[in-house]
């Protein structure tokens, strides 16, 4: 169950404690009166509705518990999986994200550059093609700011005066950076509602482009229900989750990835070489391959394990009374279970404070699962998007590395590289210092507009034929 925050009724200030309290204000909230509404600390969430009036604008799947809850995420996971997430499908879309991040990165020339926001446009561009069945241009101005708004969400969500209002709305006079987190989030969602609005207009059941066309199509169907949970309010809240949490996440990974190469050329190098052995040239990564790649399986997942980008997790709460080691945790008590506990854990690791891809290889070289490896949670609230995630950080993580290879700008050595993070709901690297580019594999360029181009004339001829018959 997650986390009861400041009540979602108007005039109650009160901490929930219980369900029972938020079933008391629940006919005013636009859910489902059986259901309370639950709010986390979740990075996109607009400040406790105890100032914002009801909090109907905020459900979605992270954000609900019960029976609500488990039929977003369970229309979510179908739908994922039916957009190809843990499948060939999926590979293909990261796979063509992978060519115009290359290019842009290209395009510096070997001049330092920040690569931040390219990268998160290129991951962000998975979760868009699957949520709104469409990718941006990297300079498109609306995905641009789409993206920011995110970037700085995920920063402010974590800023000291974000976190005391949140928790002491009353000061909100005093205090003003939640008003940011606040309109970047409705932005987002008018952003979102102004495409479900034309989605809509061409909802088509035969051409289901994505996410929203998915959740309209069940909505339509359930019309008919007294009681459905596909409103509007869990369609943006849903959408928005996605977005942000699909968004965020993988792209701070990566991020940490290239800053942690940079930092260990040995490793970048070792990397490499098992990239090169087993992936031809010009090929792309598959995520077959990673089963044959044991080291660099190691190093993602310790990029991951020492990245630590989720630290509290998102807070839960208990929902009924819970006996733990003699201790009782009454009903409705704030659990935030902290994930830095296990990822540094001593008795876990041999050496928590270093980044050490051993940590997931035996004496012999071969992979090995890790139970404190916890980076996507555990149990029933665990990611939903922990399958696109992996092969997301596979993907792109192995493509960049085929294709570069990173240093740290001329001047700067690797001792000089921080891994101190920056503070914000996600820890993310140190605005980050840009990169003496990269050596690219010029080879492995053409050879992928060889293999994309092949792609498209087969998808050509392929979409002709449909159309003929
Ligand atoms: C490296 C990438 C990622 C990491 C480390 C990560 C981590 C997490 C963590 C720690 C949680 C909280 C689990 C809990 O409450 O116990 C979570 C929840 C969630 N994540 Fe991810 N995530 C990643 C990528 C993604 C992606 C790509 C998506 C989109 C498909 C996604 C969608 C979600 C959703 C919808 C939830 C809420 C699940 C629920 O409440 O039932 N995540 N993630």
């Amino acid at each position: 169950m997650k986390l009861q925050g400041l009540c979602a009724f108007t005039r109650c200030r009160q901490r929930p404690r219980s369900a029972e309290h938020l079933q008391r204000h629940a006919a005013h909230l636009n859910t489902p009166s059986s259901q309370p509404a639950a709010f986390s600390n979740a990075p996109h969430m607009p400040p406790p509705a105890a100032t914002l009036g009801p909090r109907s604008t905020a459900a979605g799947i992270i954000f609900s518990n019960g029976e609500q809850w488990k039929s977003l995420r369970r229309f979510t996971l179908s739908t994922l999986r039916d957009f190809g997430m843990g499948k060939k499908s999926v590979e293909a879309r990261i796979q063509d994200e992978l060519m115009p991040l290359i290019e842009s990165f290209k395009s510096h020339n070997g001049k330092p550059f920040n690569p931040h926001m390219l990268i998160n446009s290129a991951v962000s561009n998975v979760i868009c093609s699957i949520i709104f069945g469409k990718r941006f241009e990297y300079d498109d101005p609306t995905f641009e700011k789409l993206i920011k708004m995110l970037d700085e969400n995920s920063k402010l969500v974590g800023a000291p005066e974000v976190l005391l209002y949140n928790y002491y709305p009353f000061l909100g006079s005093l205090l003003g950076l939640h008003k940011k987190v606040i309109q970047n989030n409705q932005d987002v969602r008018n952003f979102i509602s102004q495409c479900s609005t034309n989605r809509r207009l061409d909802l088509d059941a035969n051409d289901v482009t994505g996410y929203i066309d998915a959740f309209l199509l069940k909505q339509e169907q359930e019309t008919t229900k007294a009681q459905t949970y596909f409103t509007e309010g869990n369609l943006l809240g849903s959408v928005l989750d996605l977005f942000a949490a699909g968004t965020e996440t993988t792209s701070t990974t990566v991020r940490w990835g290239i800053l942690l190469m940079t930092k260990y050329p040995e490793i970048q190098k070792k990397v490499q070489e098992e990239i090169k052995t087993h992936i031809k040239l010009g090929q792309l990564p598959t995520v077959e391959d990673r089963k044959k790649m044991p080291y660099t399986d190691a190093v993602i997942h310790e990029i991951q394990r020492f990245g630590n980008i989720v630290p509290l997790n998102l807070s839960h709460s208990t929902p009924t009374d819970v006996y733990l080691r003699g201790y009782l945790i009454p009903k409705g008590t704030e659990v935030i279970p902290l994930l830095t506990s296990v990822l540094y854990d001593k008795t876990q690791w041999k050496t928590p404070y270093d980044f050490n891809p051993n940590h997931f290889l035996d004496e012999n070289g071969k992979f090995v699962r890790h139970d404190a490896f916890m980076a996507f949670s555990a149990g029933k609230r665990a990611c939903a998007g922990e399958g696109l995630a992996k092969m997301e950080l596979f993907l792109f993580f192995t493509g960049l590395l085929q294709a570069f290879t990173f240093y740290p700008p001329s001047g700067v050595s690797t001792e000089d590289l921080s891994l101190k993070p920056a503070i914000g709901f996600t820890l993310v690297p140190t605005p980050y210092m840009t990169f003496e580019s990269c050596e690219v594999n010029d080879a492995v360029i053409s050879n992928y507009f060889n293999q994309l181009l092949k792609l498209i004339h087969i998808q050509t001829i392929l979409s002709s034929v449909t159309n003929v018959l």
